[in-house]
């Protein structure tokens, strides 16, 4: 078993063995305290140059299988599609249920450090390893560290610019470190472009009959959030995180999505301007997690880089208004100012901060009080759950049929 060893930009070392490709990895040391769904993870965008510590124990268990990712990048070669059907639809068009049986999907984070990878994999679903998944992508990891010793500096410290060296690439500490410190931070960091389609396509709705059409911004977008929005009879046009206003416009639709992604949202101006003109020409929108810091932005809010961010899949969620609590997924390492029920003036009408964490207070959602734009830092599309907030899909297309009764009566 050949030797790893992780380096942290505070000079902190953890020696282990090499887990899936052996070399040398960079990235933001981050944790994610999720039980499950260490596919979905691996696979989400959002995490693109970032390395991630597994709380839990025991990594594995159920192997790799090609259903559960969540990269669209990986699946658009592979994947069966329906020319569009009239003139006027360059795109490509993918069914709803766009599994493909052939491609693993894409693994995004730079790293992976975990404390025990289970030896035996044992799902019927599973096609191959973690571990051989993890080589067959090249993805550096490292095993048998105490996982639990570097989430502790990472949450009294904050998430810090990390290395995974083994190998060839295993150097002295001091060589190491000069490595780790010469990356990039990820404050500053502008990465959509880095993960994001370069050519738009469509999901169709379910059963091929659309009640609407949506414009999504891909800016790291995971596979389940046209899945959840084709579900509800939603057509999504995906687009290259470079679209403008004006290719927006010309696709007539109905609704305009903002998605999650990988970077610091402080990068985000022109989406920032690109959203304001998109809320006042009246197109209902919605946003998730940096697209909910981005609608914050628009509303004139600034954002802020957490200590060590919210990374896990049981994180509680306060609507301001209702009082209720929703149990949800979260990964992000930045957050938008403000303060639980707030309400503010914004050029775009009158909003409000409308969910918080009910663990630190951060924002975890902000709405126009017209209700026509909206978005939440949370995953409603979490695909390994929980799911109590999927019914902000339904919400989306609710404000989408409100908005299209209102234009039908002036
Ligand atoms: N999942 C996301 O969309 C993350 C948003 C942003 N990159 C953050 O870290 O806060």
């Amino acid at each position: 078993m050949s030797r790893a060893v992780m380096v942290l930009e505070n000079g902190q070392v953890f020696t282990g063995r090499a887990f899936g490709a052996t070399g040398q990895t960079l990235g933001e040391a981050v944790f994610c305290t999720a039980m499950t769904g260490y596919q979905e993870t691996l696979t989400d965008p959002s995490y693109h140059r970032q390395i991630l510590v597994a709380t839990a124990p025991q990594i594995g268990n159920t192997g790799w299988n090609t259903e559960d990712s969540e990269s669209l990048l990986g699946k658009r070669s592979a994947v069966r599609w329906v020319p569009g059907t009239q003139a006027n639809e360059p795109y490509q068009k993918w069914s709803a249920d766009f599994v493909d049986h052939r491609d693993p999907g894409k693994i995004w984070v730079a790293g992976y450090a975990v404390r025990n990878p289970t030896r035996r994999v044992s799902n019927w679903r599973a096609g191959s390893s973690l571990e051989d998944e993890m080589i067959g992508q090249n993805v550096v990891g490292i095993a048998g560290i105490d996982t639990r010793a570097v989430v502790r500096v990472l949450r009294d410290s904050g998430a810090m610019r990390a290395g995974i060296f083994s190998g060839d690439a295993l150097g002295t500490v001091d060589e190491m470190l000069e490595t780790v410190r010469s990356q990039p931070s990820m404050a500053g960091a502008d990465l959509a472009a880095e993960v994001s389609t370069t050519e738009p396509y469509i999901v169709e709705a379910a059963g091929g009959q659309a009640k609407f059409t949506v414009a999504a911004l891909d800016l790291g977008i995971k596979a389940n959030t046209p899945r959840m929005l084709a579900a509800r009879g939603v057509e999504v046009h995906v687009l290259p995180s470079t679209a403008t206003y004006d290719d927006i416009r010309a696709l007539n639709v109905d609704g305009f999505f903002l998605s999650n992604g990988p970077g610091d949202p402080v990068t985000t101006d022109r989406v920032v301007g690109l959203t304001s003109e998109v809320i006042d020409a009246g197109l209902p929108m919605f946003g998730i997690c940096f697209g909910n810091q981005i609608l914050g932005r628009a509303l004139g809010r600034s954002t802020y880089k957490l200590k060590f961010g919210h990374r896990g899949i049981n994180i509680p969620v306060l609507d301001t208004r209702t009082g209720r609590v929703a149990i949800t997924a979260q990964n992000h390492g930045f957050a938008l100012e403000g303060e639980a029920g707030e309400e503010f003036d914004t050029d775009l009408g009158r909003a409000r901060v409308s969910h918080v964490c009910a663990n630190d207070g951060v924002v975890e959602g902000v709405e126009l009080i017209s209700g026509k734009a909206f978005s939440v830092q949370y995953h409603p599309e979490a695909a390994s759950g929980p799911h109590d907030a999927a019914n902000l899909f339904d919400k989306f297309v609710h404000v989408m049929e409100t908005s299209a009764m209102e234009g039908n009566r002036s």
